[in-house]
């Protein structure tokens, strides 16, 4: 084989648009009482919860970091797609903030995309991680084939084990065990990850349950990868931030504040806390756990090394586009490989029907889904 020879561009066939769909965040203090809103239409959640959260974002001047951390993630992304050889457009949209959804897909449409294919910034399932995205899509595509224009999306399966993901956050873990100081190599692996109301817990992935036991998955993966490289077994428990529900209502537990307290109680001196279920360092790691569990594990005098988000870790980066590719293969119709850490496997490229319930309207279309159906657009095929 000629080594000069430039190596064949990654297939990404069919599509010829890639999609990074967030949550957005305010950019100012302006926005923050208007990105609530979004936020929490028709949701229940009371008045105070919002007044507090406000005060979160406006702690650190009213801008959430997830809007940078997104644009640093496209580069990356987009760094890596050139060095495959693929020139299809990276574009970004959320579901909460500027740039919303519908006016990505319309400018990517009008670009001449018609077949899009997602990743969102979110690695497990439940309503609020994958079917309220789905939703949102389906929204965006309805709204535009009502205007006229045609354009399909798909999504990646979920990525919580795959090797890219389980790598960075390896890697993340055992660096916060080399920063400890000397003597607290004994120190306990907290897992930490978003609270969500017990009933959606309960409608999350195909069975139901789904979310927490794929966290459970990865932080095992995790936790058995990093006792290897420590040379020694590391016990680690899974814990929740960022409950927002009214008391009555049940969510998951236990708090990370609580199950720091009673760590210290059981005779713990150290901590390494990995914010598992997060991508980035947003606002739930800033404030629930760099400012909030901080200031409970110093109240404690508790030594806290807190574990890096993946962000735009290389492995997780290089990871995130393998899924691109496999996900055109299978859309090809092709059999790829589709490697997965620990014995969940694989999940499904297309969501079952009820995957990941909506409690509250059950009956809103949601895309990327077997009983999604594309809307006919007069003139125009998605997807052609
Ligand atoms: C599972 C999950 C993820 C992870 C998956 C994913 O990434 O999607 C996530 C991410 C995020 N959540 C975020 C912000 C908020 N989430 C809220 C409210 C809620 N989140 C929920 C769940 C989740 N949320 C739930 C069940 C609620 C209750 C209301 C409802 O049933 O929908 C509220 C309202 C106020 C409050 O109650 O806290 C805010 C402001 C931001 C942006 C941060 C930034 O700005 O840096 C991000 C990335
Ligand atoms: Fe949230």
């Amino acid at each position: 084989m000629d080594p000069d020879a430039t190596p064949s561009p990654a297939d990404l066939r069919p599509y010829d648009a890639l999609l990074l769909l967030s949550f957005g965040g305010p950019e100012g203090p302006d926005d923050v009482m208007p990105f609530l809103e979004n936020v929490t239409r028709g949701r229940g959640i009371p008045r105070e919860r919002l007044e507090a959260v406000a005060e979160h974002y406006l702690h650190f001047g009213g801008r959430s970091p997830i809007n940078d951390q997104n644009r640093a993630l496209l580069a990356a992304l987009r760094a890596e797609l050139d060095a495959r050889g693929v020139d299809l457009p990276l574009v970004w949209g959320n579901r909460n903030w500027e740039p919303y959804l519908t006016d990505t897909l319309r400018e990517a449409h009008d670009g001449g995309a018609r077949r899009v294919l997602a990743v969102v910034t979110s690695a497990y399932s439940s309503y609020s991680g994958c079917r309220q995205y789905r939703e949102d899509i389906a929204a965006s595509v309805l709204a535009l084939a009502a205007e006229g224009r045609a354009v399909a999306v798909d999504k990646v399966r979920h990525y919580f084990n795959v090797p890219g993901f389980v790598a960075a956050n390896t890697d993340a873990v055992e660096s916060a065990y080399r920063s400890l100081p000397e003597g607290h190599d004994d120190a306990r692996l907290v897992f930490v990850t978003h609270s969500v109301p017990d009933a959606m817990e309960d409608a999350s992935g195909p069975d139901g349950g789904a979310y927490s036991a794929q966290h459970r998955d990865v932080c095992a993966s995790v936790a058995g990868a990093v006792g290897e490289r420590l040379g020694r077994e590391v016990a680690w428990d899974l814990v929740y931030c960022s409950r927002s529900g009214p008391p009555t209502q049940p969510w998951l537990e236990p708090d990370v504040n609580d199950h720091l307290r009673a760590l210290h109680e059981g005779g713990a001196r150290a901590v390494v806390v990995s914010p598992i279920g997060f991508v980035s360092d947003h606002m739930e790691v800033k404030f629930d756990i760099d400012t909030e569990a901080q200031e409970t594990a110093d109240e404690l005098g508790l030594v806290m090394a807190r574990a890096a988000t993946v962000g735009t870790a290389p492995a997780f980066v290089r990871g995130l586009v393998d899924l691109l590719v496999e996900r055109a293969a299978v859309a090809r119709g092709e059999d790829p490989q589709r490697p997965a850490v620990g014995p969940w496997g694989p999940s499904h490229s297309v969501c079952p029907v009820g995957c990941c319930a909506n409690l509250r309207t059950p009956d809103r279309p949601a895309a990327c889904g077997e009983d999604w159906q594309q809307p006919a657009v007069a003139g125009e095929r998605a997807g052609a």
